[in-house]
């Protein structure tokens, strides 16, 4: 059988085909800043990084956190970029002779020059933003599946889906040159409507500036993605600036959560608001909602009265409010609302999110991508409440190297869930193995719940499926869709479905 390890090799390049040419003097006059001396200084593509200059490139030379980016401006230019746009203090670190655009702010620069160089790709489709702690990738997935797969594009943390093409991911929403490359890639392939998962990091970073989406949605705020936003109101502000002009043309929010109901009142862009609890305030509603095992049965209420029955195969009552928002987006955006329901009920699963694996083994078998206390708990819960006969059996670990403080939450959420706990490794970098399992253990002991610890994930996953009888669900947290296990020694290749057939097959 062969190995789902490899990404499948893209067939396009992740710039577009067609050559693109801008001046900087014609950028200047597009940024509206000062025409530098060498106006008539062409570039053909756009980078922030050194490692991604290609010929011909601007290079953006951006202050970090750690360096200003103009002081690898030799660098970039070895590597054949033509141009550098940065800021005053940047232009001081240029070679001489290196023609340079200066502007006050390049990273808020980075989104308007390569839409201009790209002209403005994204205009050419309908495009939905879609922000919130839980639910992006499911969501992306949703609006492309509802849009029609094979004319639709998604960029997230799985990677960029271009129709049936695949890019690896790099970060779950790409900086602003890469955005703009992989837009003007879908507009020559075709595609019809892109959804792209709007991270906050990317909000607060400009990543997604230069262009409107036609629709932003909101879906819900929670504690697990902290660690940059200093306080809760910080990382709301961050969330809340994809409904701020000029981010979106219309803000979708859910408003079954308290930070939806906020956002819904100081939103600056128009709001049309969802709920899948029956809130009679909201603008489209999921009614008549049934949860199976194997997905859910519901019908959505539009604004004017339209009522559609959908269903979905994805199992979580979750996926009803993720369907709304997409469905909502779309439909704000001019699709008809009949259209969208064969689409969704067609979407088999979405890589690593509670994604069910049939080895021909007779036990329930799942995958999931929570790696997270709060995504633990509602990976954990909807398995729960939809299959309640038999007993759950979690394979569980924790990252090194960062939230530390998250583990004994995660290990305490799990074993609310789950009626036997398999502690493991997973991606633990160079921090101590056993002292992240440990941790995990602590948090998982205040439940009374069967541990088993076993530092091997494979070992892990061997164990839960030896234990397993027909009427059990076995479910592997934490890798999802990854493709590696970070141990202390470096990162080997490692994807969770394919060990987990190996280990049934082993049976
Ligand atoms: C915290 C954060 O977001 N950092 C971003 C930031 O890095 P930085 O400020 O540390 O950059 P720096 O090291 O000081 O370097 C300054 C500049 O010099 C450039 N440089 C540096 C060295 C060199 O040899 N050549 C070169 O060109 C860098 O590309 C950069 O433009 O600017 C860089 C590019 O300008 C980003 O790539 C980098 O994202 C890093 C890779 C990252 O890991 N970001 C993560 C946290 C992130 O964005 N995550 C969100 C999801 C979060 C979630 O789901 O919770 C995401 O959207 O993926
Ligand atoms: N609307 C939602 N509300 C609460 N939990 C959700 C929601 N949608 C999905 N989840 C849970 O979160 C997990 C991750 O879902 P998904 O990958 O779609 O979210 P994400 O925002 O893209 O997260 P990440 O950036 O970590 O990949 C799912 O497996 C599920 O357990």
């Amino acid at each position: 059988m062969p190995s789902a390890s490899q990404y499948p090799a893209p067939r396009l390049d992740s710039r577009p085909a067609e050559t693109f040419t801008a001046t900087l003097g014609d950028l200047a006059a597009r940024l509206e800043v000062a025409a530098p001396a060498a106006t008539g200084t062409v570039f053909t593509g756009v980078a922030l990084a050194t490692d991604h200059v290609r010929a011909g490139d601007l290079f953006l030379g951006i202050k970090g956190a750690h360096a200003h980016g103009a002081r690898f401006a030799a660098k970039a230019v070895e590597a054949g970029a033509t141009a550098v746009l940065t800021d005053a203090d940047g232009a001081a670190l240029v070679p001489d002779g290196v023609p340079t655009l200066v502007v006050d702010d390049p990273r808020l620069a980075a989104g308007p020059a390569s839409a201009f160089l790209y002209r403005d790709p994204v205009a050419s489709m309908t495009s939905i933003g879609i922000t919130g702690t839980q639910g992006k990738t499911t969501t992306a997935f949703y609006v492309a599946a509802a849009a029609g797969m094979a004319a639709s594009g998604t960029i997230g943390s799985i990677g960029t889906t271009v129709g049936d093409d695949f890019f690896p991911p790099v970060l779950t929403t790409p900086e602003a040159p890469e955005l703009q490359a992989l837009f003007a890639v879908m507009r020559e392939q075709g595609i019809g409507t892109v959804a792209v998962e709007a991270s906050s990091h990317a909000l607060v970073l400009g990543r997604v500036d230069g262009f409107a989406f036609d629709a932003g949605v909101f879906l819900n705020l929670g504690h697990d993605h902290r660690d940059y936003h200093p306080t809760q109101a910080d990382y709301f502000a961050a969330k809340a600036l994809l409904l701020t002009p000029p981010h979106a043309k219309v803000g979708i929010v859910d408003i079954d959560s308290h930070w939806g109901r906020v956002l819904a009142e100081q939103a600056t862009v128009p709001v049309r608001t969802t709920s899948a609890s029956g809130s009679e305030a909201a603008d489209w509603r999921a009614e008549d909602v049934t949860l199976r095992a194997h997905g859910s049965e519901f019908t959505i209420r539009s604004p004017r009265g339209e009522r559609v029955r959908f269903s979905t195969q994805l199992t979580g009552a979750f996926n009803v409010n993720n369907i709304l928002a997409a469905v909502a987006a779309l439909a704000e955006s001019g699709r008809e609302l009949a259209d969208l329901a064969p689409g969704i009920a067609a979407l088999p699963s979405v890589e690593g999110r509670l994604q069910r694996f049939d080895f021909g083994q007779s036990f329930t078998a799942i995958v999931d991508s929570a790696h997270k206390p709060e995504a633990i708990n509602a990976a954990l819960r909807a398995i729960r409440t939809t299959t309640p006969e038999g007993r759950l059996i979690a394979v569980l670990g924790a990252n090194g190297n960062r939230d530390v403080a998250k583990r004994r939450m995660m290990g305490r959420f799990a074993a609310m869930f789950a009626d036997v706990l398999i502690i493991t490794d997973d991606n633990p970098y160079d921090d101590d193995p056993a002292e992240i399992r440990a941790s995990l253990i602590d948090g998982a002991r205040s439940s009374v719940v069967e541990i088993t610890e076993i530092a091997d994930r494979r070992e892990a996953m061997a164990a839960a499926v030896r234990l397993a009888r027909p009427e059990d669900t076995v479910v592997i947290l934490g890798k999802g869709h990854e493709r590696y296990h970070a141990l202390a020694g470096g990162e080997i290749g490692w994807y969770d479905p394919d060990v987990l057939r190996e280990v049934i097959e082993a049976l």
